[in-house]
């Protein structure tokens, strides 16, 4: 059974290793632009071993980010500018990923270390949010209902989004994430928490997901067949209904699969500040391999996955096929040469870094 360090082939895409850098939020950005900020922070990554990067994500639409400070692609600049994070990131060794999104009835907010809460509507950095139905996330902070979307927003977003998966697929990215996860606009969709609808996208499980389902195709459509398409979905919530929860997000992820889709990365509503979330290591794990025995689907998940040992018995078990690390990886880029020393891998850090750091690391021992 393969552990972290094995390599891991998918579709035309092989990774090195079966780690994965999250995508985090940087809330970096101005006018969704990379700037000096990512084109340090991305490389960083590949240059510290792991296999795949996937930048965070990455808006649709301006309306479509959490913050001002977001990344988007939703023009022919912010393609340009993130050609250079896409090859620098390759050539260090990593595969290049991107998780595209809409921040739905969580936009228009303070970035987290400002606030983390809805700008007032009229003030700068701020404007509407849009999500299925009028209802506000709640909670300190995000109690402004976003306004409902109307058919016609649900075909311009989901237009949006395929047009900003054909700029990630124009500027080289290797592998695609569509946000399905943590209270953004497709969860909110998914969720009947959140979706209140009585038009052919609300009400039934079938209704619910039919944006998530009819977003996925059309991407797929525009996507290259030899690139992984990937979702990342919420598939519980912790909010008391989640065996329903996991048996609709496994319904839907099979027919994905049916459509196209070559993995899943399983995460979180976070739709509702109601959640009692069970924190703790690798708490994930079990639910991701629930997942993947009922889809088939290589499966990746994170949350709370930070130790070698045990990122590495996930993989071993073959609960999941990736492993997703956010948090580790801000606090070290170079996880994987850390993993690898504590796992035990020869030649440790010629086999994870670049030769301008391993021959140091390498010698005077
Ligand atoms: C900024 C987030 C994202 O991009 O998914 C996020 C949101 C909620 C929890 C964790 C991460």
């Amino acid at each position: 059974m393969a552990g972290i360090f094995e390599t891991f082939q998918l579709k035309g895409v092989t990774l090195r290793n079966r780690t994965v850098v999250s995508p985090m939020c940087q809330y970096m950005a101005h006018d969704g632009e990379m700037n000096d900020w990512h084109r340090v922070h991305y490389p960083s990554f590949a240059r510290g071993g792991a296999g795949l990067v996937i930048v965070e994500a990455t808006a649709v639409s301006p309306e479509g980010r959490i913050t001002w400070a977001d990344s988007g692609l939703w023009n022919d600049r912010q393609a340009e500018l993130f050609a250079p994070i896409v090859s620098s990131v390759k050539q260090w060794g990593a595969a290049a990923g991107i998780q595209i999104a809409h921040a739905g009835r969580k936009a228009a907010t303070n970035r987290p270390w400002e606030g983390d809460d809805q700008i007032p509507l009229g003030e700068p950095n701020s404007w509407e949010a849009i999500a299925p139905s009028a209802l506000a996330f709640g909670g300190p902070g995000m109690m402004r209902a976003p306004r409902e979307m109307t058919l016609e927003d649900i075909a311009r977003v989901q237009a949006d989004t395929v047009a900003t998966a054909v700029r990630a697929r124009d500027v080289g990215f290797d592998w695609l994430q569509l946000h399905m996860a943590h209270g953004y606009l497709a969860q909110n969709f998914f969720s009947p928490i959140s979706n209140h609808r009585t038009d052919r996208y609300g009400g039934s499980a079938e209704n619910r997901a039919r944006y998530l389902l009819e977003t996925f195709t059309a991407v797929r459509k525009v996507w290259p067949e030899d690139r992984p398409l990937q979702v990342r979905l919420g598939v519980v919530e912790f909010h008391g209904d989640d065996e329903a929860m996991l048996g609709e997000s496994i319904a839907l992820l099979q027919q994905m699969k049916r459509e196209g889709l070559d993995s899943v990365d399983v995460s979180i509503g976070f739709n509702t500040p109601e959640a009692k979330i069970p924190w703790g290591a690798n708490f994930m794990g079990d639910v991701a391999a629930r997942v993947r025995r009922a889809t088939g689907l290589p499966t990746t998940t994170s949350w709370y996955v930070s130790d070698p040992k045990e990122a590495d018995a996930l993989v071993r078990e073959e609960k999941i096929d990736l492993v997703t690390l956010g948090r580790p990886f801000l606090a070290n880029p170079h996880w994987p040469y850390r993993a690898a020393k504590e796992l035990g891998v020869e030649n440790a850090a010629w086999s994870t870094l670049p030769a301008a750091y391993a021959h140091w690391l390498a010698r005077y021992r």
